[in-house]
């Protein structure tokens, strides 16, 4: 690519900048960090990174177009979280390295984006690309950005101490793994470099974060990070915050006095209190209501709490490790899921893949949960499997993911005859999803038929089909549909009217 004179400016699109586009009264309108710094300096090309769902940036490039007159170019950037430093850092490194091939002045613009993004702009600007920094606020107006210490003289010096036995252990995440994260069964190298990031954030008391479909095994990473940890000794509690009623939320959390409700005969702790000292394992995290969301966010802010119908407050000391199977971000971005709560506990982030996604691991925990259930059960003691039932389970889609192999393998083992679980015993054991009801080709084109509808009713049970096992995601939705990116599928979805 040549380089041109061009000065480009390069930012995340941040909620600020969001919400002015999405404002009603264009006399009252803020226009956000973006717009305010465009119309302050001169550009030539604005490159915008962002982690929102495009249906949120879309509406807001559109806006864009009305303020601005220069060529702007969008990057989405798939993120576990808008705090993964890693990812950040990686795809932060690679748009800018891109893009200072393509021009002679680069600025970046601080302003937007998490306090992630913006330290890994400010490491990358004074490290490896020769930039300027800009930040935009109400107050200051657009303001260059002068950061007085050089980076690579001051800090260099300090990680040339380390010696190459831990940078080897650093760069490959081979650091040895505590036992308690040995029941964890895998030789995919993303999971075992998030088993490494786990132990870390076992050793350090930060709130975690897990994601993943389910049955990828988040309680059994939340268990292991607690075993790891200094706090192993004390209670493990866990709740699916999903399954507790509604009018229960409160009291199972923060416990009751007696007579608070009818029912209530005595006193009773809530989970806080229950897991004191240790860690309490909040499951589908994602399913609270907003209101409690503001009183969780503040036993998490002040450790304290009142049980429904007491008057006294009660301390605890309580590290918490959230899960969810929903995309969090986008919950906040629609404002189901409350911002500021979700940064108190997404400190520390681990994204599980699917099993579809660990190469290696299907035939592995095949043979290890058949290890377990012979040592669990004698009646199972001799049981084996045949290549051809292994090579029936490699052709499953897993959708249930662990859990479902888990219970799979259980069913069948029980049901055969002999000792050896044949692929007719795998075959009735599994759960397939009914065929459709109307078969796309038996219809009656004598009749007269809708072309365009069938084809729609097909993509469309596709499309959702992808989505749901991918937890929205929609590059992964892609991937699995054949789809060239994220933005065919958005193509597809709008032709055929799928929301
Ligand atoms: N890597 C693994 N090695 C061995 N067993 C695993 C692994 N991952 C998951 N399992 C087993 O699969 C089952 C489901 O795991 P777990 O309950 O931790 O999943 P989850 O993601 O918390 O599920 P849900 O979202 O439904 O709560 C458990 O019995 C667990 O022990």
């Amino acid at each position: 690519m040549k380089r041109n004179n061009s000065h480009r400016l390069v930012s995340w699109i941040g909620g600020n900048d969001l919400k002015a586009s999405s404002s009603d009264n264009e006399d009252m309108i803020e226009f956000g960090p973006i717009v305010s710094t465009l119309q302050n300096r001169n550009f030539d090309h604005l490159e915008l990174l962002y982690n929102y769902p495009s249906k949120l940036v879309e509406p807001y490039l559109k806006w864009l177009e009305k303020h601005v007159n220069i060529p702007v170019t969008a990057h989405y950037i798939e993120l576990s979280s808008p705090v993964n430093f890693g990812e950040i850092y990686v795809s932060a490194n690679e748009i800018l390295s891109e893009i200072s091939k393509q021009c002679s002045r680069l600025s970046i613009l601080l302003s937007p984006g998490t306090p992630a993004m913006q330290a890994v702009w400010i490491l990358l600007g004074k490290t490896r690309y020769k930039c300027t920094f800009l930040q935009s606020s109400i107050e200051q107006g657009v303001q260059e950005v002068t950061i007085p210490f050089e980076l690579s003289a001051e800090y260099v010096p300090a990680a040339k101490s380390i010696d190459s036995e831990q940078l080897k252990q650093l760069s490959q995440s081979t650091a040895p793994v505590d036992a308690a994260f040995d029941n964890i069964v895998t030789r995919s190298p993303r999971m075992l470099a998030l088993k490494a990031q786990a132990q870390i954030l076992a050793e350090r008391e930060v709130p975690v974060l897990i994601t993943g479909e389910t049955g990828t095994g988040k309680e059994l990473f939340a268990r292991a990070i607690h075993n790891a940890s200094a706090r192993k000794e004390k209670p493990f509690v866990p709740v699916n915050c999903g399954a507790i009623p509604h009018e229960l939320v409160d009291s199972v959390l923060f416990g009751h006095k007696k007579g608070a409700f009818t029912g209530a005969t005595s006193d009773k702790p809530g989970v806080f209190e229950q897991a004191n000292g240790g860690t309490l394992f909040l499951d589908e995290f994602g399913e609270l209501e907003p209101s409690v969301q503001v009183r969780l966010l503040r036993v998490l802010q002040e450790g304290t709490f009142v049980p429904v119908g007491g008057t006294s407050e009660h301390r605890v000391d309580v590290r918490i490790i959230t899960a969810t199977h929903r995309n969090l971000m986008e919950l906040v971005a629609n404002g189901g899921f409350r911002e500021d709560l979700f940064y108190r506990i997404a400190v520390g982030v681990l994204h599980l893949p699917p099993l579809r996604e660990r190469e290696g691991d299907l035939s592995l925990l095949i043979d290890s949960l058949l290890d377990a259930m012979r040592k669990n059960d004698p009646q199972l003691e001799h049981k084996n499997i045949s290549p051809n039932a292994k090579n029936l389970m490699f052709q499953h889609p897993w959708r249930g993911n662990i859990r479902e192999l888990q219970s799979t393998l259980l069913r069948s083992a029980l049901w055969c005859q002999g000792n050896i679980i044949n692929a007719d015993d795998i075959r009735q054991s599994l759960f397939s999803v009914p065929a459709k009801k109307n078969d796309i080709l038996k219809k009656d084109v004598s009749q007269g038929i809708d072309i365009n509808e069938i084809i729609g009713d097909f993509v469309g049970e596709y499309i959702c089909e992808a989505l749901a096992l991918t937890g929205q995601n929609k590059t992964r939705a892609a991937q699995l549909l054949g789809l060239k990116n994220y933005q065919t599928l958005n193509n597809w979805m709008e032709k055929y009217g799928i929301s």
